[in-house]
């Protein structure tokens, strides 16, 4: 498939792959393992493709090549998924030289033995350029995007940007799905630690005159490149991305979920433009991290926990933490039977994040929901809605001190109580 007269695609598809990078769910899109080739004088191939799919994307390589030899491997990321097949390249087309960061050359010796092409290497750094005729290829670090070797490359003639795993989804390239959601759970789980660096990224290709971007996983992206580079400039510096409320919650015999579900329904009766609703223990995790960053306000509701908080919650707010997670505003529910404590469980674990402002209203379930905990959940909507609350409900909305629990009667003389 050509994307330009002398660009084309010759990447592979995987549906057999369940977990991407082990832990990312894709049984039902699966991947897209994307590799390209520069046809013009000389010859660039533009990354390998997963050891799986070896024999296809060398049918491809010939295909594209039809009778050609490749005088350049560019590698721009050496995580296996891209990597994998470089040695059978190399051995392919003995002539070819590799072309990457040293960093990269220090990853393939790790993966295929020291003094790997040692004699075939051609280390490029920040600016360094490759002339191929009437295409040259200017390289561009991408340190921790989203590993250490990563570059991009960028092709004058064609205004196409290389672009490793950035700009990437889930999803192979045969399912017509929607661009952002996956895209979404894919940056804010395999980028989503390193803002920092995409957007220093960001800064190198900002000036650059773009009329394609080529990832390494999903489409190629050739309309309205100011959509993506707008996304990413507003994940990778922790912004809000959308206006509404993510609730993430656990519940073991219901109570907590009833809770939730009555925010919810409070939530949009207030006019939240959006309530995003995940049961930590049984969605997807990676989508509820998704929504917590995509909006600015995050519920989080949890049961207290042989004395500490539920684990998939404490799994989730790590996950969170590990991600940079910042800047947003977050209401806690806490449930518990006889000493609740899981909002100050989950506020120690958020003191990982950076400027994590809460609602003034946690609310607390004691055992089941009560008028009490109900005005807590009517005061916590308003709050997350910006609205003004009855003055009625602040006072309905304090805990009254627990009815005092009379000890047990004295036994009374004479009275015998029958063992069990
Ligand atoms: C294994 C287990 C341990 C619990 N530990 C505590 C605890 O230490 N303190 C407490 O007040 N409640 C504890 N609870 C009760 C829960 O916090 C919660 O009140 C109960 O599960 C009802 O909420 P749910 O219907 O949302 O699960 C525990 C519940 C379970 C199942």
């Amino acid at each position: 498939m050509h994307i330009t007269q002398d660009i084309a695609y010759i990447g592979v598809n995987d549906h057999d792959i369940d977990l991407f990078e082990g832990q990312y769910d894709v049984s039902e899109n699966g991947m897209a393992y994307n590799s390209y080739v520069i046809l013009d004088d000389s010859v660039a191939v533009m990354d390998t493709v997963d050891r799986n799919f070896t024999e296809q994307w060398l049918a491809n390589l010939d295909a594209a090549l039809d009778g050609r030899t490749p005088d350049y491997l560019v590698v721009h990321h050496m995580e296996p998924d891209h990597s994998s097949n470089i040695a059978v390249f190399a051995e392919k087309y003995p002539e070819a030289r590799i072309v990457a960061s040293p960093n990269a050359f220090k990853m393939m010796e790790n993966y295929f033995g020291s003094g790997f092409v040692a004699d075939r290497r051609m280390p490029v750094k920040e600016g360094a350029v490759l002339e191929l005729g009437s295409h040259t290829l200017q390289f561009i670090g991408a340190p921790l995007v989203h590993w250490p070797e990563v570059m991009f490359s960028y092709d004058a003639k064609d205004k196409a940007l290389f672009s490793a795993d950035a700009f990437g989804k889930f999803g192979a390239l045969d399912v017509d799905e929607d661009w952002a959601c996956e895209a979404r759970r894919y940056y804010f789980g395999i980028v989503g630690a390193f803002g920092a660096q995409v957007q220093k990224a960001l800064g190198k290709v900002g000036g650059l005159d773009l009329d394609i971007i080529c990832p390494l996983h999903g489409p190629v992206l050739s309309e309205n490149l100011g959509y993506y580079l707008d996304l990413y400039n507003t994940w990778s510096s922790y912004g809000v991305e959308s206006e509404g409320v993510a609730i993430c919650y656990t519940s073991v015999y219901g109570h907590t979920k009833q809770a939730v579900e009555e925010l919810a329904r409070m939530l949009e009766e207030k006019g939240c433009p959006k309530v995003a609703v995940s049961d930590l223990a049984r969605d997807d995790m990676a989508e509820a991290v998704e929504d917590a960053f995509r909006y600015g306000k995050v519920v989080l509701a949890t049961t207290t926990y042989n004395n500490g908080i539920f684990p998939f919650m404490a799994q989730f707010i790590e996950t969170l933490a590990e991600h940079k997670f910042q800047n947003r505003t977050i209401g806690l529910i806490e449930a518990g039977t006889w000493a609740p404590k899981a909002a100050k469980g989950m506020q120690d674990r958020l003191a990982a994040c950076a400027n994590i402002a809460y609602t003034n209203t946690t609310v607390t379930i004691k055992g089941s929901l009560d008028e009490t905990s109900r005005a807590q959940l009517e005061l916590l909507a308003d709050e997350l809605c910006g609205i003004e609350s009855d003055p009625q409900l602040k006072v309905d909305a304090v805990t009254q001190p627990t009815a005092h629990v009379a000890p047990d009667p004295e036994p009374v003389p004479g009275v015998r109580v029958q063992e069990r």
